[in-house]
C-alpha cells in the first residue's frame, strides 16, 4: 500500500484508543457541521455504523489463500461457515497496528469504507474483533490486481486500458464528489471481481475534504500535517513532493501514471530509486513509447500535467507561483465532465459502464501448475486471532498458500532499486525480495540487510559497513534449507549446519518464507 512517513511521533494514548475503536461504533458523537448562515454549529447526531460490528470468532470461517500481505494487515479470502458466504477478511494485529501508530489510518478507513456505496468501491460488509485482531469483511474480489493484469499480459491494448480507466474514473468521480481524496491510486489497488470489472481499495490513505459528505470520527482523520507525503512513490504528484496540501488533482495524477502503465507495462518515472523516481517526477521526464495513440499521449499529458503555474516576476528577482488544478482534466470547474469527453474516451457508454463486457482476465499462471496438495492447502492461522487456532505444518511453521511465481519479483519492495545493494550481485543478477532486519542471536541482535536473489542467493549484508556478512547456502531442497514462522515479524532460516533467527519490524515473516519456497519450486 501506501508509504507513509511519519513526521511526528503520535500520542501513545491516542493509538490505545485502537483497542476500543469497536466499542466507539454505537455511541453518540459531537460533530461539527456548518449551518445555512455559514457558523460553524456542534449537532449532536447518532452516528451507527451500516456495515456492523458482528460477534464472529475467526473459527466461525474457513480460511483459504492469501490475497495479500499490506504494511499492517494480511488480506485471506473466507468462508463463513454458516451460510458459505465468501469474503476477503482483513486481518488487523492490535499490538502491531498500536506500535507503528497506524490507528488513525485504520480507523478512517473503516469508517470511510462504510460510508461509500458504489460498484466501483470495495463494499465493506461487517467487522469483529478477538483479542490480538481487527477484521474487516470486504468484497472478496477474485480477479486479483489490475496490476497481476498487466504483469501478465506485458502490457493492455487500448481498449482494455480504456474500459479499466473508464471504471476508475467513474468510481474516482464518485468518491471526489464524496469529498475524499484517495491518495493511494495505482495498480496495486484497483482490483477485479471475478467477471473483471474495477474495483478501488485500500482506503488507508484516505483524505476528507473539508467539506466533505463523509462523517469522520474525532481522531480517525490523519494527520496531514505531521506527514512529508502520503502515497506510494512512483504515483505521487510534484505538488505533493513540494508539501502543497493534498487535493483532487493527485489522485488524477495517479490516474495518469496508471493509464501510462497499463499501456506501457511499467509506471511512467521508474528509476533505480525513490531519489531517482523523485528527480524524475519533479522533472516531469516522460518518454512515450511510440505505440500510445494520440489520444492516449494527450490525454495522460493532460493527467501528468504540472499545477504550478508561474504568474509574475516578483521585486527580489524570482518568480510567484500559483496552482492551477484544471490543468488536469476532471480537477477543473467543469468537473469530471472535461475528463468524460477527452477523445481517448470516445465511445465509452458512462451511464452503462457495469453492464458491458470487460476485458477477458488472465489467468493466475500458478493456480494452473501448481499441485494439488499447494494449491488446495488452507490458509493456517497464526497469530490471527486466538492462540488456539494456532496450527502447525509439520515443520514447526505455517503452511502458506500457493503464491504466485510471478508474484515474488513484487515481493521486492522499492528499496530493491536502491543502488547501494547492486554492488552485491553478479551481473545479470537481480534482487527478488530485500528486507532491513534484525539478525537475532542470544543476547544482541544486528541489523543487517536480507536479500534475496533470482540467481538464487540468500546473503546478508551489514548495511553500515556494506559488507557481506553471510551467505545462507542455497538449497532447492525443502530439508537443506526452510523457513519457520513464529510470528508476522519473526522467522528462521534452517540450514544442516545453522539455523539464523531473523525479526523483520514490516512482518514480512510470511512473505520471506513464501519468496523462498516459490524460488525452491520455481
Ligand atoms: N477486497 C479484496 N479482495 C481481494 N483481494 C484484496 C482485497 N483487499 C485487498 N486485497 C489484496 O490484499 C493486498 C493487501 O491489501 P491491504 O489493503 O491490506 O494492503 P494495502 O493497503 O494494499 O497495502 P499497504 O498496507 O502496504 O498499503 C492487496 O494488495 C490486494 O492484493
Amino acid at each position: 500500500m501506501a508509504v507513509i512517513f511519519d513526521g511526528s511521533r503520535r500520542d501513545v494514548e491516542e493509538s490505545l484508543e485502537m483497542l476500543t475503536m469497536e466499542k466507539e461504533f454505537d455511541s453518540k458523537l459531537v460533530l461539527q457541521g456548518n449551518s445555512s448562515n455559514g457558523e460553524t454549529i456542534s449537532r449532536s447526531k447518532s452516528f451507527a455504523f451500516k456495515a456492523p460490528q458482528e460477534n464472529f470468532k475467526i473459527q466461525d470461517f474457513e480460511l483459504d489463500k492469501i490475497y495479500g500481505v499490506g504494511s499492517y494487515s494480511k488480506v485471506v479470502r473466507a468462508k463463513r461457515k454458516e451460510n458459505g458466504a465468501v469474503y476477503a477478511l482483513k486481518i488487523m494485529d492490535k499490538k502491531f497496528i498500536t506500535k507503528e501508530n497506524k490507528t488513525s489510518y485504520v480507523k478512517l478507513e473503516r469508517i470511510v469504507l462504510d460510508q461509500l456505496e458504489h460498484p466501483g468501491v470495495v463494499k465493506l460488509f461487517f467487522t469483529f474483533q478477538d483479542t490480538f485482531s481487527l477484521y474487516m469483511a470486504l468484497e472478496s474480489c477474485e480477479g486479483g490486481e489490475l496490476f497481476d493484469q498487466i504483469t501478465r499480459k506485458g502490457r493492455l491494448s487500448e481498449d482494455e486500458a480504456r474500459f479499466y480507466s473508464a471504471e476508475v474514473v467513474d468510481a474516482l468521480e464518485y468518491i471526489h464528489n464524496m469529498g475524499l481524496i484517495h491518495r493511494d491510486i495505482k495498480p496495486e489497488n484497483l482490483l477485479l471481481t471475478s467477471d473483471g470489472h474495477i474495483k478501488i481499495a485500500d482506503f488507508g490513505s484516505v483524505k476528507p475534504m473539508q467539506d466533505s459528505q463523509i462523517t469522520v470520527l474525532p481522531n480517525a482523520a490523519s494527520d496531514d500535517k505531521a506527514c512529508t507525503f502520503v502515497g506510494t512513490a512512483a504515483y505521487v504528484p510534484p505538488e505533493v513532493l513540494n508539501s502543497s496540501p493534498a487535493t483532487f488533482g493527485n489522485d488524477l495524477w495517479a490516474l495518469g501514471c496508471t493509464l501510462y502503465q497499463m499501456l506501457s507495462g511499467t509506471s511512467p518515472f521508474k528509476d533505480a530509486s525513490e531519489w531517482l523516481i523523485f528527480q524524475r517526477i519533479i522533472a516531469r521526464d516522460i518518454k512515450f513509447p511510440n505505440h500510445f495513440s494520440e489520444a492516449a499521449r494527450d490525454l495522460i499529458d493532460r493527467l501528468l500535467s504540472l499545477l504550478i503555474r508561474e504568474t509574475q516576476v516578483l521585486s527580489s528577482g524570482t518568480l510567484s507561483q500559483d496552482t492551477d488544478p484544471s490543468r488536469r482534466p476532471g480537477a477543473g470547474s467543469e468537473g469530471y465532465a472535461s475528463l468524460k469527453r477527452h477523445p481517448f474516451f470516445k465511445g465509452v457508454d458512462w451511464k452503462n459502464l457495469r453492464s458491458q463486457t470487460p476485458p477477458k482476465l488472465a489467468p493466475d499462471p500458478s493456480s494452473q501448475t501448481a499441485s494439488p496438495e499447494r494449491d488446495g492447502s488452507p490458509w493456517n492461522l497464526t497469530h490471527v486471532g486466538d492462540a488456539s487456532v494456532m496450527q502447525n505444518d509439520g515443520h514447526g511453521g505455517l503452511s502458506s498458500t500457493s503464491e504466485s511465481s510471478g508474484s515474488i519479483t513484487r515481493l521486492a519492495s522499492i528499496d530493491s532499486f536502491d543502488s547501494r545493494w547492486q554492488q552485491f550481485l553478479e551481473p545479470g543478477e537481480s534482487v527478488l525480495m530485500i528486507s532491513a532486519v534484525k539478525k537475532l542471536q542470544k543476547i544482541t541482535s544486528k541489523k543487517v540487510q536480507l536479500i534475496l536473489t533470482n540467481k538464487p542467493r540468500l546473503i546478508y549484508v551489514d548495511p553500515s559497513k556494506l559488507v557481506v556478512k553471510g551467505n545462507i547456502i542455497w538449497s532447492d531442497n525443502s530439508n537443506d534449507l526452510n523457513v519457520q514462522v513464529s510470528s508476522p515479524s519473526h522467522f528462521k532460516i534452517c540450514t544442516p549446519k545453522k539455523v539464523l533467527s531473523f525479526e523483520d519490524a514490516k512482518q514480512r515473516a510470511l512473505q520471506w518464507k513464501k519468496a523462498i519456497e516459490t524460488l525452491q519450486n520455481r
